[in-house]
């Protein structure tokens, strides 16, 4: 099944072309890997950056085992993300906007951004003072697990992918990939918004149409805000999709629901299976999260992210009309 595995993957480039579900079914369960191989070989991240594909493959396949068996937060979401991240990096607004590394940076912080993810969020970290949360500070605390265990698992002798970097390559990647999974903390995305909008009111677009990003501070945001479009984008791709991602973080959320309530806590947002509507929950998100930052994120590299933001109304009313 190598080659339909293959054939499945050829439409990597395109928004929503790979079924992920159908990729874990025939790579024996391993899609962040697949998807992380197949984006760098088309990206030439082996030859660029001189990446041994074994040393590669390994930290892939041990990063991937540490995502846990649980129906959201598992390694096809962050396949996705991954597959996400690649082509909103190829808006044609971003052409030759990003270094070769931060794009590698990337593509290995969508892999790791919710790694070792245990399924019950950051509200439950803290109100059940759980060991994550002491370890933390209550300050993002499972971004921080994350990047802990991402990075650590990348010091595995036969997984040290970037042991030949130089000191100057090394710390750029890990400042970026830090800085970008960190920002996937929903805590921070009124703050990512508004740092988009005021970027797009004071936008500089050179002669050929691609941003003009000078200093660190606005590239990674937009690499921030980009990473946040992928982790937030089930509801932006075809409705197929949409549907089984959201039975997945219903599920999570009403296993979290579950544990809360038999251990007396109060119960977390949409997490109570018992009065939580599904339909308004999801015409919610998208009003007031998903449609506001791919609204804005499309005026940044506007038009390129026009088919988008359609899918995104066509799922909303879908929602909308089962209310
Ligand atoms: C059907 C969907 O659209 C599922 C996307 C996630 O659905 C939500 N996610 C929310 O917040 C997070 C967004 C990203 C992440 C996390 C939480 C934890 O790890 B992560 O990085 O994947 C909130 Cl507040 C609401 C919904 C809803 N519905
Ligand atoms: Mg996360
Ligand atoms: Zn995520």
């Amino acid at each position: 099944n190598e080659n339909a595995l293959a054939r499945e993957l050829e439409r990597i480039d395109e928004w929503g072309g790979v079924d992920i579900f159908k990729i874990a079914e025939i790579s024996n369960n391993r899609p962040l890997t697949c998807v992380m191989y197949t984006i760098c070989q088309k990206r030439d991240m082996f030859s660029k950056f001189k990446l041994s594909p074994d040393k590669f493959l390994a930290y892939m396949m041990t990063l991937e085992d540490h995502y846990r068996d649980i129906p959201y937060h598992n390694s096809l979401h962050s396949a996705d993300v991954a597959q996400s991240v690649h082509i909103l990096l190829s808006s044609d607004a971003l052409d030759s906007v990003f270094s070769e590394l931060e794009i590698l940076a990337a593509l290995i912080a969508s892999a790791m951004h919710d790694v070792d993810h245990p399924g019950l969020n950051n509200q439950y970290q803290c109100n059940n003072s759980s060991e994550l949360a002491l370890m933390y500070n209550d300050e993002s605390v499972l971004e921080n697990h994350h990047l802990a265990v991402g990075f650590k698992l990348l010091q595995q002798d036969q997984c040290d992918l970037f042991d030949h970097f130089t000191q100057k390559q090394w710390q750029s990647l890990r400042k970026i990939v830090i800085d970008m999974v960190l920002a996937t903390d929903m805590s921070k995305h009124m703050t990512l918004l508004a740092s988009l909008k005021t970027m797009v009111e004071t936008k500089k677009v050179a002669s050929s149409g691609v941003l003009m990003l000078d200093n660190y501070t606005d590239r990674v945001q937009v690499l921030q805000n980009l990473m946040h479009c992928a982790d937030l984008s089930n509801p932006a791709k075809p409705i197929e999709m949409y549907k089984k991602w959201n039975e997945r973080i219903m599920d999570e959320y009403w296993m979290q629901g579950d544990v809360e309530r038999a251990a007396g806590l109060e119960i977390s947002p949409m997490c109570d299976r018992n009065n939580t509507s599904v339909e308004k929950s999801q015409v919610m998100f998208i009003d007031f999260v998903v449609h506001p930052l791919f609204e804005t994120w499309a005026d940044l590299v506007n038009p390129c992210a026009q088919e988008v933001i359609n899918e995104l109304a066509t799922n909303r009313e879908y929602y909308a009309s089962l209310v």
